[in-house]
């Protein structure tokens, strides 16, 4: 175990866990030069105001799998999801680029519900702090109930098209995490980018994981990366 039993129940009871130091500098470095080479203050702003580079896995395997299937990372999501874990290539595998100023928050889910689960992870690339808009987040709030309405170009649930959570949205916690750390998250709690107050960029690479689905006989290969393990099937249909 790499992580403690008491984090692991951090994890489930919150929805969240921050690791710090889980990237070494070299790499940080790296993935922070990789992000420059694609990245153009003039792209077209998301939904919550940030630069969002998808398909980062496509652009560069090499640099990106260095990152995603970093024992930094790779290690505490084990003691969270089990031996066999895939990478997603088809939620996140994004870079985010917060601007000062830039950010329109707003509280979601990055999956509609629990039995088709997901873990978020966020390498932060650059400090993030309250004032240049660390992520924010309501613990425990996994486990509210199935709130639908599937977003037209898919993702998640957006908190505040739902009236019976309006309250909800003052519980939100920024949680700050030095470069280098991660914030691995249940992708049901609600949570969000925060506003950059600063005069600097605020830099992340945001990522998907989930364990191996043990009923699928035939994984998507296009779609997910194995980074740990191997892909097992446990179906009772063979016979
Ligand atoms: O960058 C952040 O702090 C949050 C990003 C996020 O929620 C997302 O990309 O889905
Ligand atoms: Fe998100």
């Amino acid at each position: 175990m790499m992580l403690t039993a008491e984090e692991v129940r951090h994890f489930r009871h919150n929805g969240y866990l921050v690791v710090r130091h889980a990237v070494p500098d070299a790499l940080l470095k790296q993935t922070r030069e990789l992000v420059q080479e694609h990245w153009s203050p003039a792209d077209e702003l998301s939904e919550d105001g940030q630069v969002k580079l998808y398909r980062m896995y496509e652009r560069d395997p090499g640099r990106m799998h260095a990152l995603v299937a970093h024992r930094g990372i790779v290690e505490p999501l084990r003691d969270l999801l089990g031996p066999n874990i895939v990478y997603v290539l088809n939620r996140h595998n994004q870079a985010t680029v917060n601007g000062p100023g830039e950010s329109r928050p707003r509280l979601h889910r990055d999956v509609l519900q629990w039995s088709r689960g997901l873990v978020t992870v966020i390498v932060y690339l650059e400090d993030a702090t309250v004032d240049n808009g660390c992520t924010r987040l309501v613990p425990g709030s996994q486990y509210l109930p199935f709130f639908g309405v599937p977003q037209p170009e898919g993702g998640g649930t957006w908190m505040d098209e739902h009236a019976e959570l309006r309250d909800l949205a003052d519980q939100a916690v920024p949680v700050p995490v030095p470069a280098g750390g991660i914030l691995v998250f249940d992708s049901l709690v609600f949570h969000s980018v925060g506003l950059n107050r600063s005069t600097g960029t605020r830099m992340s690479v945001t990522a998907g994981y989930r364990s191996v689905d043990e009923l699928d006989a035939t994984p998507d290969a296009t779609r997910e990366i194995l980074v740990t393990g191997e892909l097992i099937y446990r179906g009772n249909d063979r016979g």
